[in-house]
């Protein structure tokens, strides 16, 4: 058995590998001794190898999932190893095989598998010139991503896809691995994976996507020139295959994504913006929490992947427009989330049952999403061309529906091992078995009856147990009385167990007919499985129209309850909006304090392109910039947005720059980050981009501080010219609109209150145009609770600080660009001839008279 292990092992030298031992998954050497640490079970040993003992760790079977699940949360990757001979016929140690790798970017479990979220599993391939191939998908999809990329954008590729496992060629070097491991996506590390660099062949790539998706070109995808690209699908697409055992039909989509599509969202942007997760790393609130009440996890797993990649050009985001507005009509919102609530996961069931996975109570689940017919007949009269399209692709398959009635029991078991999941009539000799196991109860009353009255026994009873099987059992003081045709099967402290020639060929046919009846059970199964296949694609298309529609309908249900309204696309730059509001800083107000929050307008154009916000801490500048970020990304995403209206001119990315705190991970100060972050922004942002800047330079000296945040404004108004909103304590930046046209002041306004004779303060929220009147540092202090003496003191050193600023006048001028560096000079005379002599071709004549020259040069200069 240890050969057998060793030589399973072998292929799967970094997985850990179960393998099944009767009830148990069993690790052996290393694996036991990791698997015992992570999992803190106990490590035993069992046999000797080479005079040592064996180190054994296992886990129960029917508890395997929790502990699969703990492992691949931890990056580790299990082989599940089966046993697949025959146990009563095999000679020596069963057959075995690995059956499935568990690996984090490719789970199909539903244990595993958060409902709201993919597990996504990447290949990356370096190719020459610096370029790098990409290729994606979650196996529990439908559809495989494609992209190529230069060298220095692959970290932002990386952070986007977010992948939980990323493969990597063995031959692209520590160096290449350690580069992209270094990345995080979606907040997490991904794990990584080497794999063989042949795996990675374009012409391979090219060809298995071709069989995927059962075509003879990829043009239509506009996918054939990128071989790079292709390179990353066939070792992508040859993991997937080998983790799941087998192929993947139900993989039959293909998207190739440019950089240039998407509105850049760095993840910086994510970050800040909370979109789908809280600064601190939680999961609500967000802009994700709030929007997502969609019934089903494809609909939230869609909304997120909407909202992380809305499209610079609008077609998509004004069809989803279009759709929601049909939705708000008459209730329909409501009407199809009635009917929507209770479908199931019909994606993920789908592409379980390509992968012959699925269990029987998905099945069942799935087959009651087919038998609702409702959904069409609510939207096929709704005046929406998305709808119509979507109400099309909506008609299930009937004949799926009609398989799964005919096979599957009403409640069946939850693993087909058990038995009872087949329905009867479906198969004659499945009948048969199992009413020779229900009458098994009938007969044993029955012969129990006539053995008592043979034997004059009055207390013989028949029974059954698992290991002896049926027995007739008489007590010790009966034991003589026993006719001779009882055969002594066990021998007990007050009793004897007896078994007859007729009660051991009952048991031969009944437990037969029970082992049959399962064996037959599960090979129905599988027919059933092998009878759905045709049906995957029609069902993947399914389940994507109602994810759209589940999706629709939620940001629908959202636009009503919460008070939204449609954005308007316009070709001219700006971003123009009445009224706007946070939504889930008001969210929380509404639910914490009921107080009301304070709208706002924003009014960007060419002619005012960026906003210096001043106002005292607490005063909403924060706010008020992410609210401008949040409204301009729904509209793109094609969500009503929190404004009363809101024009949107071309975006091409929301770049912010938001204090954050110390990346000590990455052993960066802050300071260095806030810098790190203002390059990337100062290099990619275009006149296209929104920019958020909130208070730049506060991580350094004043000087220091000022100075740099006055070159940032400066490169944003004159070089960048994007749309900025730059939020600042620096008092001196509201002169910066005197010299610099499309910068324009506002500030956040707050009131002393009188009656406390101007100590305290109110906060108003409200966005006024013109820089803010004066700080209010100390009044934010005193409101936190510093302590009277501090408070006091700080307000004599104020007056002292000001004082002495109006003495001294200081005269600088922030903003007056530095003189130009004079790197165009033309050469002087002098240096003309000097870069035209070669002294080695000079005769010391010719180089006195070189010399006489040259200084009747210098002087005529
Ligand atoms: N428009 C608004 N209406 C109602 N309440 C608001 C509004 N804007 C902000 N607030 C409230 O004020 C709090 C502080 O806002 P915010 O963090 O934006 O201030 P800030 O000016 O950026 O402060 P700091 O300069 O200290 O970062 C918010 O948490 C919110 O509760």
């Amino acid at each position: 058995m240890m050969q057998q292990y060793l030589r399973l092992k072998a292929d799967f030298p970094d997985t850990l590998l179960f393998y099944r031992m009767g009830d148990f998954y069993e690790m052996f050497y290393a694996d036991a001794e990791r698997a015992a640490g992570l999992l803190d079970i106990t490590l035993t040993t069992r046999g000797q190898s080479a005079g040592q003992p064996i180190p054994m760790a296992g886990v129960p079977f029917h508890s395997v999932d929790g502990y699969l699940a703990r492992l691949i949360k931890l990056g580790e990757s299990v082989a599940i190893c089966e046993q697949v001979g025959d146990v009563a016929t095999s000679k020596g140690p069963v057959e075995r095989k690995v059956v499935r790798v568990v690996t984090p970017g490719t789970l199909t479990d539903s244990e595993l598998l958060s409902d709201k979220s993919e597990s996504l599993l990447l290949a990356v391939y370096p190719g020459a010139r610096q370029r790098i191939g990409l290729a994606w998908l979650a196996v529990t999809q439908g559809q495989v991503h494609l992209a190529e990329c230069a060298a220095d954008e692959l970290p932002s590729w990386l952070e986007r896809i977010g992948a939980s496992e990323v493969l990597v060629p063995v031959e692209a070097g520590d160096a290449f691995a350690r580069r992209v491991g270094a990345v995080r996506g979606a907040g997490r590390a991904s794990t990584l994976t080497h794999r063989p660099g042949f795996q990675f062949d374009a012409a391979l790539g090219r060809r298995k996507l071709l069989e995927q998706l059962q075509t003879a070109s990829l043009a239509a995808w506009n996918a054939e020139d990128a071989p790079l690209a292709h390179a990353a699908a066939a070792a992508l697409l040859a993991y997937a295959e080998h983790t799941q055992g087998r192929a993947l039909p139900h993989v039959r989509g293909l998207q190739v994504e440019r950089a240039g599509e998407l509105i850049e969202l760095p993840v910086a942007t994510r970050r800040n913006l909370e979109l789908t997760q809280t600064l601190r790393g939680e999961e609500a609130p967000t802009l994700f929490s709030l929007l997502d009440t969609c019934m089903t996890g494809m609909g939230s797993r869609l909304l997120k992947t909407w909202l992380l990649e809305p499209r610079r050009d609008r077609a998509q985001a004004t069809d989803r427009l279009g759709a929601i507005a049909a939705l708000r009509e008459g209730g329909l919102a409501t009407r199809v989330r009635a009917q929507l609530k209770g479908t199931s996961d019909v994606e993920r069931i789908t592409a379980r049952l390509a992968l012959a996975q699925v269990r029987p109570r998905e099945l069942v689940a799935l087959r009651q999403t087919l038998q609702k017919q409702e959904l069409p007949a609510l939207i096929q009269r709704a005046p929406d061309a998305y709808l119509t399209q979507i109400c099309t692709e909506l008609a299930p398959p009937v004949d799926a529906a009609a398989l799964l009635q005919a096979a599957l029991l009403e409640e069946p078991a939850a693993m087909v091992r058990d038995g009872g999941v087949i329905a009867p009539g479906l198969d004659a000799e499945l009948d048969e078995l199992r009413a020779i196991a229900e009458n098994c109860d009938a007969f044993l009353v029955e012969l129990e009856a006539r053995e008592r009255a043979r034997t004059g026994i009055a207390n013989l009873r028949v029974q059954f147990n698992r290991v002896h099987g049926f027995y007739i059992e008489v007590t010790q003081g009966q034991a003589a009385k026993v006719p001779d045709d009882y055969r002594r099967r066990q021998t007990l402290k007050n009793a004897e167990r007896f078994i007859t020639p007729e009660l051991k060929a009952f048991e031969d046919k009944a437990l037969s007919a029970q082992e049959r009846a399962l064996a037959r059970e599960k090979w129905l199964y599988e027919q059933l499985l092998a009878q759905l296949q045709p049906h995957v694609p029609a069902l993947t298309r399914f389940g994507r129209a109602l994810a759209s529609l589940d999706t629709l309908a939620a940001l629908a249900e959202r636009s009503l309850t919460l008070e939204w309204h449609a954005p308007e696309f316009v070709r001219e730059p700006c971003i123009d909006i009445r009224g706007g509001r946070h939504p889930v800083v008001e969210a929380r107000l509404q639910e914490t304090m009921g107080a009301p929050f304070i709208p706002n307008d924003t009014a960007l154009g060419p002619k005012a392109r960026m906003q210096i916000i001043t106002g005292p801490n607490m005063g909403g500048k924060s706010t008020y910039m992410r609210q401008v970020a949040l409204i301009a990304l729904l509209a793109s995403v094609g969500s009503y947005v929190p404004a009363a209206s809101c024009r949107l001119g071309p975006l091409d990315a929301i770049h912010t720059r938001i204090g954050a705190a110390d990346d000590l991970a990455n052993a960066q100060s802050t300071f260095m980050l806030e810098m790190t972050e203002a390059a990337q922004i100062l290099h990619s942002a275009t006149s296209q981009s929104l920019v958020l800047m909130d208070e730049i330079g506060r991580g350094t000296s004043t000087f220091d501080g000022l100075a740099l945040a006055s070159g940032i404004a400066a490169y944003l108004h004159d070089r960048t010219q994007a749309f900025t909103l730059f939020a600042t304590h620096y008092f001196e930046l509201t002169e910066f609109p005197a010299t610099h046209h499309a910068a324009f002041n506002v500030h956040v306004s707050a009131a002393d209150t009188a009656e406390r004779g101007g100590h305290d303060i109110v906060f108003l929220h409200e966005l006024q145009p013109g820089p803010a009147s004066r700080s209010y540092g100390i009044q934010v202090a005193k409101l936190a609770g510093v302590p009277a003496a501090v408070v006091n003191h700080a307000r004599h050193a104020l007056a002292r600080l000001e004082a002495g600023a109006q003495q001294a006048q200081r005269q600088v001028d922030l903003f007056t660009p530095p003189p130009a560096e004079d790197t165009a000079r033309e050469p002087s005379a002098v240096e003309s001839a000097l870069t035209g002599i070669d002294p080695d071709a000079l005769t010391p004549r010719d180089a006195l008279d070189t010399l006489y020259r040259l200084k009747k040069l210098a002087s005529a200069g």
